[in-house]
């Protein structure tokens, strides 16, 4: 057997580090490498195709975040499209104003783009899937709609000229330079968001929203902001597709075109920047290569759809993710290493413990809590157990803010704590593992770990989009604290993994480590020995102690009644969610309603 707990040597990891990251360019500078030279050995058709497929990227480099990272089915994206391309030509054309210089009508495209972008995802904070779509879909519609029927403006469905770029962007060489340089901007400032605290964060409302939520991260604010960037992207490629078809008209905003963009995405695979790319690229060229198909390119594109789906469910970059299938040692042990928890868990004050008074929360006629006094006390551990439904979970829940109690109250120190608002609990201090753990699959284990610590980070979205000091400060810091708590819990060896490589046993200790990143007063663990080995049980006992010592007050709901009495301090039974008996590990262990109604003889 080998331990997978020791955490690389620093230079060793530095170099890998920089080896990773070339490793991660050299496809981009290839790419780029062939767009630089594509305008010497080619003619100005194709030089004209690759600026289509550069403009068409700076949409779907911001349009990626929204789909690829946040999962949000955004397919009417062409709206922004249509709406930077008018925006552009009629400032331009000076038919509503004094005529507007052709850069600062394209940053005024990217403006309105962004302020729709925004307005148009609003719904996502409350529609789901398919209904967001129809909604994006909706929006669309009304933007040619409006381009129609607005003719004094727009020219209705004649339509209006497009703007020309001032030297030396007039010429077909200095645009497509102009439109690569901007593609190539896009590229870095999504790749940047994509890996900092943001763009781990979209990922995470994606696949565990519960575990982002309980990370502290907001949905609203989050998405907010992505659906403005992703506007302001899609308003300044409209100007530049104006600019490139030198006169637009309604039906040069197809359903189609939105498709493309759309299944660019998919087919470029979830949670990438370089397979978006390609697919935008090949997309963009295929119908060129098949000039008689296009009348059927919206069904090329969705048998092509169909055909990655069925073959390659990742996408172009899980045929490219190398890495995941490299083989990782089957037979592993986990060793924490608990002598490192005062690095992370030192230098914090605890306002006073977590109390319950008088909880009752019911679901339709069931009584989940009835009437329940606890205080989970600050370097205590607290075993909460009882009959399966007695009301454990739900107890977790209502601390944690996912449920509203109808009666009692829920207070830290003497501070009540906010009810239905749970991700306000990071903040508070306090982290929580999951009956079923909550992780990003697709991710590293070091980057679900780093998720844990998204709150932490001082940095602002833009300074993230730009990389400045801050972000980088930031990125440092969640790597090293999420580096320190797997090592902690003993899978220091496993950081780069995918994490549904994992096996069931290391995943509950991935979520403590995960936990461990907000540096909890309180740790609130549901069932976290379920589906764990003797020495495992054994392992993660040291754990909570451990971590317990440190000052961190833990509520432990388990039902593996060996783990509560030997590391517990103090144990509440429930049954029908309410108090069958509370006191010391040797009270309950003896107290008769407790052994005829949970334990047994
Ligand atoms: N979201 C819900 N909707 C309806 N009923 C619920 C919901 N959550 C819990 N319940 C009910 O509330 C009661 C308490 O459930 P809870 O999950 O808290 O029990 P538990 O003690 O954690 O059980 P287990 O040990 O099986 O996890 C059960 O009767 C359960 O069916």
């Amino acid at each position: 057997m080998s331990a997978v707990t020791n955490a690389p040597a620093r230079p060793a990891a530095a170099k890998r580090g920089s080896m990773g990251m070339l490793r991660q360019l050299l496809p981009f500078l290839g790419i780029l490498a062939a767009a630089l030279i594509l305008p010497a050995v080619s003619n100005d058709y194709w030089t004209l195709i690759a600026t289509r497929a550069a403009i068409y990227w700076v949409l779907v480099s911001g349009l990626n975040l929204v789909v690829g990272f946040a999962g949000q089915l955004a397919i009417g994206w062409v709206a922004m499209l249509t709406l930077g391309a008018y925006t552009t030509s009629v400032l331009v054309l000076g038919n509503v104003t004094t005529p507007f210089p052709a850069f600062v009508a394209l940053a005024i495209a990217s403006a309105v783009g962004a302020v729709f972008g925004f307005i148009v995802g609003l719904p996502a904070l409350r529609l789901r899937t398919f209904y967001f779509a129809m909604t994006t879909l909706g929006f669309a519609t009304i933007v040619t709609q409006i381009a129609l029927a607005w003719q004094d403006v727009t020219g209705g469905g004649i339509g209006v000229p497009g703007p020309v770029l001032p030297a030396p962007f007039d010429t077909i060489i200095g645009f497509y330079l102009f439109c690569l340089g901007v593609a190539v901007f896009c590229t870095w400032i999504t790749a940047n968001v994509a890996h900092s605290r943001f763009g781990r964060s979209l990922v995470a409302i994606r696949d565990a929203d519960v575990a982002a939520e309980s990370a502290g991260i907001s949905k609203p604010l989050l998405l907010g902001s992505v659906f403005l960037f992703a506007g302001a992207c899609a308003g300044f490629a409209g100007g530049l597709f104006a600019t490139l078809q030198s006169y637009i008209s309604p039906e040069a905003f197809t359903f189609e075109l939105s498709v493309m963009f759309f299944i660019s995405i998919l087919i470029g695979g979830r949670g990438s920047i370089l397979g978006p790319l390609i697919a935008t690229i090949v997309l963009t060229w295929l119908p060129e290569f098949a000039a008689p198909l296009v009348v059927w390119s919206t069904f090329l594109y969705a048998a092509l759809l169909l055909l990655i789906v069925l073959a390659v469910p990742g996408g172009i970059a899980s045929l490219l993710d190398f890495r995941s299938r490299r083989k990782i040692e089957a037979d592993r042990t986990i060793i924490p290493r608990p002598e490192l928890l005062p690095e992370i868990l030192g230098d914090r004050t605890t306002p006073g413990a977590i109390t319950l008074k008088n909880v009752v929360l019911s679901f339709g006629g069931v009584r989940a809590i009835d009437g329940l006094d606890l205080a989970i006390e600050p370097g205590q551990v607290h075993g909460l157990i009882g009959p399966n439904g007695s009301g454990k979970t739900t107890t977790l829940n209502v601390i944690c803010g996912f449920y509203r109690p109808e009666a009692g109250s829920v207070t830290l120190g003497t501070k009540p704590l906010a009810v239905g608002a749970p991700h306000t609990r990071a903040a508070e201090g306090i982290a929580r593992t999951f009956q079923t753990p909550r992780l990003i699959g697709e991710a590293s284990v070091l980057q679900n770990v780093m998720v844990g610590g998204a709150i932490r980070g001082q940095g602002s979205f833009v300074e993230s989009l730009l990389s400045l000091p801050r972000h980088r400060r930031d990125e440092a810091m969640l790597r090293h604290d999420a580096m320190l708590a797997l090592n902690i819990v003993g899978l220091g060896g496993l950081a780069e993994v995918r994490a549904d490589r994992l096996q069931h046993s290391e995943l509950r200790f991935l979520e403590i480590a995960r936990a461990l990143m907000l540096r909890p007063r309180f740790l609130l663990l549901d069932e976290p020995a379920a589906g764990l080995s003797v020495e495992e049980i054994r392992c993660l006992g040291l754990l909570i102690r451990a971590i317990s010592r440190q000052g961190t007050g833990v509520l432990l709901v388990e039902h593996h009644a060996d783990l509560i009495f030997d590391i517990c301090d103090h144990v509440t039974v429930l049954n029908l969610g309410r108090e069958l008996a509370a006191g010391t590990p040797a009270e309950i262990r003896v107290h008769s309603e407790v052994v005829s109604a949970y334990l047994g003889s």
